[in-house]
């Protein structure tokens, strides 16, 4: 298994089970802009008020192989294991399968994740030990306090001003090191570094 980034947005996808496992997964994918669909006979308050706040569509019914059709993730979250198996037998054309009990017929598993702005830490144990996967993001959450967030958007601006600048290969490279020092996760740093890449004919600078 190897890692990927994936653009949920708009994207449909259903989510089979209403439990908690599901609402985690549901927080996830609203925060991504995915097209909800939960299919299940019970939910819990959350996936409830969702539900009813039209953020996502609850189908108040077992699973139907119906369901999967036209499907781009499908996240198979039941509570009994040989549903779960039949679920995944019927699902061979969706693209995306993430199966919360780790078995058989799922291509892709859900990792601890840390986000500071465009920075994403992922990690994942393959289903050896979710809680390792769980202490390591807890220590990314204190090696990369969120401070994170404007440093890398500092770094996202000073790449495409140097990008624009008629700086040679060498000189930027410089530059895209430098930037690395931890001291500049201080935004007066930043301010000076910004100002010295403008004036070699970097672009401009936005203010936000
Ligand atoms: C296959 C996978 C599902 C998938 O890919 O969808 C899966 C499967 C299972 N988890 C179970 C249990 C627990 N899971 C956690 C926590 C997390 N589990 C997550 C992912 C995954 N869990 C995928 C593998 C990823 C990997 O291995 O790295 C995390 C990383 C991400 C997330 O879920 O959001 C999140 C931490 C997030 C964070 O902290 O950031 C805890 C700890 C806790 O809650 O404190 C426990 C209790 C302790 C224990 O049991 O170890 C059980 C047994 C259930 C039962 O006994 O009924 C199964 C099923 C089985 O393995 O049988
Ligand atoms: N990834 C993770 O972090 C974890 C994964 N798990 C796994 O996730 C699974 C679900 O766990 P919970 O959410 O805690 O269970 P839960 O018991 O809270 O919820 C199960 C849900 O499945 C629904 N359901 C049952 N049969 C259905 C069907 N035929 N069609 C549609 N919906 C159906 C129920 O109505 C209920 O809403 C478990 O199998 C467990 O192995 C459990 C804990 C952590």
């Amino acid at each position: 298994m190897i890692s990927l980034s994936v653009d949920l947005a708009r994207q449909p996808v259903v989510v089979v089970g209403g439990g908690k496992v599901a609402s985690k997964r549901v927080r996830v994918l609203q925060e991504e802009k995915a097209r909800v669909t939960v299919v299940s006979p019970t939910v819990t308050n959350e996936l409830k008020q969702r539900a009813e706040a039209g953020e996502i569509r609850w189908l108040n019914r077992s699973f139907e192989a119906s369901d999967v059709r036209d499907v781009f993730l499908l996240v198979i979250a039941t509570d009994d294991g040989d549903t779960n198996d039949s679920i995944a037998r019927l699902a061979n054309g969706v693209p995306l399968v993430n199966r919360a009990d780790g078995g058989t017929g799922g291509n892709l598993q859900i990792p601890a994740q840390l986000s500071r702005g465009k920075l994403n830490l992922s990690v994942t144990t393959q289903g050896a030990s979710p809680k390792l996967a769980s202490r390591l993001r807890e220590e990314w959450e204190k090696q990369f306090p969120p401070a994170y967030e404007a440093y890398v958007d500092f770094l996202y601006e000073c790449r495409h001003m140097l990008k624009a600048s008629p700086l040679s290969g060498t000189e930027k490279d410089h530059y895209l090191e430098r930037m690395l020092d931890p001291s500049y996760l201080e935004q007066e740093k930043q301010w000076v570094m910004k100002d010295e890449i403008h004036n070699k004919g970097g672009g401009t600078i936005c203010q936000d």
